[in-house]
């Protein structure tokens, strides 16, 4: 694209600018490269302007931002814009050719629920022969079916990358693609410029207020998804619902709990390796199978189903495509011991991502009608300023819900560990409780709380699911929590053989 054109795209003057040729758009100066457009983001914490030079070394073309500061000359032609996150994702959209307008886009949005909606959707539109590629927490998927990653991890990634991953799922062929939208993406401007066939909403509970403030300001920026969408599939068991319903041309309605909706499950029946229950809905009654763990995975599939539906998926579709779903790395992920004595019985050890009070508990809810024995937890959490209100609310849930809990380190960041710590015990001894552990090391806490369970036990290690890094205060290690408690089941099932 030709930087004159791109300036008309965005509606802005082009008098005076040179007609170079434009090969793309960044915000990041470490990522500008010759032929490139730099936008300058005012951010919490810098200010784009000041690496002006440095792109400028590196090849970039222009400068897009909301003004210059008084005591700064630009050595690039300047273009002023009302909203440089805005400006940076028209420009990447139109840079792009707007590929998202020849893909069948569903977007997933909600506190909890948003990456295994978006997989078991992903899963139910290739049922429905439908190429369909995924943009999710745990990386982006070509219909390939082959997992990549951005170089920073988000759920959503900035503007560039989505308008980029959309164009090259229009290369490769794709009909579809599912992404997640969290509420800092639509805060940010990240998927503006995405053109949404459907919107699907799993649930709100508090979550991000250091970054949203209010609970209503991080619905208002949810709801945006449902508001830009041609077809909404709403969750009928969240109450929050009730202010969604009519705010897109279309949609239709699930619930998992008995309330009134296009599509219900009833008979839900939860086993220890998978769920199974009856829907009713548009397409039908029919039975469903899923080799899923966990209640509320009845409801994510229910949103998936009526996401897949909408594009074209019929029931057989949808059932072969639930019964064949392989799970979420990291969420309600049942593992198996490795080594010589791995047949043993052993207790049985889940990895899964909850890492929000109400997430907890529902893991929890869920684990413990499938659990003979003793149900242990294992749950951190976060440090620096991300939330820290959710710490004692989760110790007291921990507590509440496990015959014992165990305290660790999740992480902490600059907030000193042990007072992360203090507040989640304090959280379950205000809920009258005092079967917790503390262990701050993680890898020992894994090895204390799965060497004390029995067979018939389950053992939940909560927060990480597939994080593949560990943060602590002077140092970010490498982290995989499934080998880790591989590890220690193994060394489990060893001394049980002996
Ligand atoms: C709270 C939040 O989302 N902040 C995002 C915001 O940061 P910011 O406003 O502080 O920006 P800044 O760091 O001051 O930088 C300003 C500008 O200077 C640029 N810069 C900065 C430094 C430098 O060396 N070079 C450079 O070019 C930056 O690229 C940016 O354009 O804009 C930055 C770039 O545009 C993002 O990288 C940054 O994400 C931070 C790292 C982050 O951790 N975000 C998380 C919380 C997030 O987005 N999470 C959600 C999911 C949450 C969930 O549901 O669990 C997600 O979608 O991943
Ligand atoms: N529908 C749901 N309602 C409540 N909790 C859920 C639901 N689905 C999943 N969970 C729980 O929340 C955890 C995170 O699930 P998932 O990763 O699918 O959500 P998410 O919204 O993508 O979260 P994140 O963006 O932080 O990855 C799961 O491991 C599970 O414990």
């Amino acid at each position: 694209m030709r930087l004159q054109a791109l300036a008309a795209a965005l509606h802005l003057p082009a008098t005076d600018l040179p007609d170079g040729e434009v090969r793309g758009v960044t915000h990041n100066a470490d990522w500008a490269g010759p032929g490139d457009v730099f936008v300058a983001i005012r951010g919490a914490r810098f200010d784009g302007h000041s690496f002006i030079d440095k792109v400028r070394q590196a090849g970039a073309v222009a400068v897009l931002g909301e003004g210059l500061p008084d005591d700064m000359t630009s050595s690039l032609p300047y273009l002023r814009v009302p909203d440089a996150r805005a400006a940076l994702a028209d420009a990447a959209a139109a840079i792009e050719g707007h590929p998202s307008r020849e893909l069948r886009v569903v977007g997933v949005t909600g506190t909890d629920g948003k990456t295994t909606t978006a997989w078991l959707t992903r899963h139910l539109l290739r049922a429905a022969d439908l190429r369909t590629g995924l943009l999710s927490t745990v990386g982006y998927e070509l219909p390939d079916g082959e997992l990549r990653h951005f170089p920073a991890h988000f759920t959503t990634p900035e503007a560039p990358q989505v308008q980029r991953t959309l164009r090259e799922m229009v290369a490769v062929g794709a009909d579809a693609v599912v992404l997640e939208a969290s509420s800092h993406a639509l805060a940010l401007e990240r998927v503006r410029g995405v053109d949404w066939d459907v919107a699907v909403w799993t649930h709100l509970s508090r979550e991000h207020l250091d970054f949203h403030g209010t609970v209503e300001n991080y619905f208002a920026e949810k709801r945006k998804l449902v508001e830009r969408a041609r077809f909404a599939v709403l969750n009928a068991d969240d109450p929050w619902t009730a202010r969604l319903t009519g705010l897109a041309p279309q949609e239709t309605t699930y619930s998992a709990e008995g309330n009134g909706a296009d599509w219900t499950a009833h008979d839900i029946e939860e086993g220890a390796g998978g769920l199974s229950w009856r829907v009713t809905s548009p397409l039908g009654e029919f039975g469903a199978q899923l080799p899923m763990i966990g209640r509320f995975n009845v409801a994510n599939a229910l949103a998936g189903m009526a996401a897949a539906a909408h594009l074209g998926a019929s029931a057989e579709q949808l059932v072969a495509g639930l019964a064949s779903f392989r799970g979420v790395p990291g969420r309600m992920e049942l593992l198996a011991g490795d080594g010589p004595a791995s047949e043993l019985p052993a207790p049985r050890v889940i990895v899964d991502f909850a890492h929000t009070p109400p997430s907890l508990e529902k893991a929890l809810t869920t684990l413990r009608t499938t659990t003979p024995g003793r149900l242990w937890v294992l749950i951190g959490s976060a440090g620096g300023p991300r939330d820290p209100g959710k710490r004692a609310p989760l110790g007291e849930v921990a507590a509440r819900l496990a015959d014992h809990a165990v305290f660790t380190e999740e992480d902490c960041r600059d907030t000193p560990l042990d007072d992360i710590l203090r507040e989640m015990e304090r959280g379950a001894r205000a809920g009258g409780r005092t079967n917790f552990t503390t262990i701050p090391d993680r890898a020992g806490a894994i090895a204390w709380i799965i060497g004390k369970a029995q067979p018939g036990d389950t053992v939940l290690l909560a927060g990480k699911g597939p994080e593949d890094t560990l943060e602590r205060a002077h140092e970010t290690v490498p982290w995989d929590e499934v080998a880790v408690a591989r590890g220690a089941l193994s060394d489990w099932q060893m001394a049980a053989r002996r």
